[in-house]
């Protein structure tokens, strides 16, 4: 079983509390821990949320490897299954039930008899084995397929998703009762992003399971490589850190994990400072990432305040803002209007539909950062009309809290 290692109160050193494979070193994912397990220590029926990748089946077994239940842990992904076949698999059958039922059979109910039963993607199941989840978890007892005899239960359900559920009931994709059945104890688990403090101490932790595995030294990540894996945004969370650390020891030539070992997506173009200049071909390693060049000759424009430009992009700025100031921010603030600009092939409306704002934000922001200088072409939109919500699918938003 899993055990939690439980720090002294005076400790104030930064700490990661290991547990198994389970590294929470974030003060944030410490109260999150604590959370999870007073809900482990009850019955309750927990829904664990979160974008992909953030720990949502490590937090399931956690909850079932905390809760003192003696029966297993039956882990299943509910996207993977036919409805026909996900009903029989779920719920059992009896021999001769459906065409091809041979053999009587427990489900995954049964089988995680005194346990817990781990039920990942709840969003893909399809609606009318959602009533029978929802009369299972109310009645405690399951009947099998071709069968009338109830069979009792002792069930603790843990379900998980990545898509937003409340949404998925006004679309009527799920059910509202259970909806609010499976709600009552919930587990958001923060993308990694919003997790700093924890991007390090996860990097160590996989390059000691995979120096293991693999069969070699441990080999150290370098001040640069631990700035770079800081300072992306982590669309694919944990998992995609795990397999970055992975890549990067079988890549790795040296005694020490250098950036350009780490094979990071990157989320913006390279930064040309000098208006109008095309943009340069990605560095190769380090998923193209550069930081952005020395400030070239192009004479400044009219500043616009900061704060009416601030309020308007995405909730990852302002934690930029807070942790690097406002030089940050200006850097990143060009990086991203020059990006959207170039890949708008430097048309405006087209640009503010990609970043979520109006055009003449657009216009403003090209301006502030001297990307609408001498040389620069402007072009405008076709008459399109651009309105203040964001653009859905806009390549920009994907870090935004
Ligand atoms: N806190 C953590 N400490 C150590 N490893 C972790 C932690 N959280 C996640 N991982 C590792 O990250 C990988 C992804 O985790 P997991 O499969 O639980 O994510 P998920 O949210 O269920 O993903 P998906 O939504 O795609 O199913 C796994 O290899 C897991 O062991």
């Amino acid at each position: 079983m899993a055990k939690i290692l439980t720090l002294p109160d005076s400790h104030t050193a930064p700490l990661t509390i290991r547990a198994k494979a389970l590294v929470f070193h974030d003060p944030q994912s410490r109260l999150l821990l604590d959370h999870v397990e007073r809900l482990a220590r009850s019955d309750a029926t927990v829904l664990v949320t979160g974008e992909t990748g953030t720990g949502k089946e490590l937090i399931a077994r956690h909850i079932h490897a905390t809760s003192g239940r003696a029966g297993p842990f039956v882990a299943v992904n509910c996207g993977a299954f036919s409805e026909t076949l996900i009903d029989a698999e779920l719920f059992g059958h009896e021999a001769g039930a459906f065409t091809g039922a041979s053999h009587a059979r427990a489900g995954w109910f049964e089988s995680a008899n005194g346990g817990t039963l781990f039920l990942d993607e709840i969003g893909d199941l399809p609606m009318a084995l959602q009533v029978k989840l929802l009369r299972v978890l109310q009645e405690r007892q399951v009947v099998r397929l071709g069968s009338r005899r109830p069979i009792p239960l002792d069930v603790r359900l843990v379900a998980a998703t990545n898509i937003d559920l409340a949404r998925a009931v006004a679309a009527q994709h799920f059910r509202a009762d259970l909806y609010y059945r499976l709600s009552v104890a919930g587990v958001r688990l923060p993308a990694l992003h919003a997790r700093q403090a924890d991007i390090l101490p996860l990097a160590e932790h996989f390059i000691g399971v995979y120096c293991n595995r693999l069969g070699i030294r441990t080999i150290p990540l370098s001040h640069d490589a631990g700035d770079a894996l800081r300072r992306y945004s982590w669309p694919g969370n944990i998992r995609e850190l795990e397999n970055v650390i992975h890549y990067a020891l079988i890549v790795c030539a040296g005694d020490e994990i250098q950036a350009s070992d780490l094979k990071l997506v990157p989320l913006l173009p390279p930064v040309d400072r000098r208006a109008g200049a095309a943009s340069p071909e990605p560095a190769p390693g380090y998923g193209g990432y550069r930081p952005p060049v020395a400030e070239a000759a192009s004479p400044p424009s009219a500043p616009v305040p900061a704060a009416d430009a601030r309020s308007r992009l995405p909730a990852v700025f302002d934690e930029l803002l807070r942790e690097g100031g406002d030089g940050l921010f200006d850097a990143v603030e060009r990086a991203l209007v020059h990006a959207a600009f170039e890949h708008a092939q430097r048309n405006q409306v087209r640009s503010a539909r990609a970043l979520g704002v109006t055009r003449n934000m657009v216009r403003t922001l090209l301006k502030r950062h001297g990307l609408l200088a001498a040389g620069a072409i402007e072009l405008d939109g076709e008459g399109e009309s651009v309105d203040d919500a964001a653009s859905a699918g806009s390549p920009f938003t994907l870090s935004a809290a």
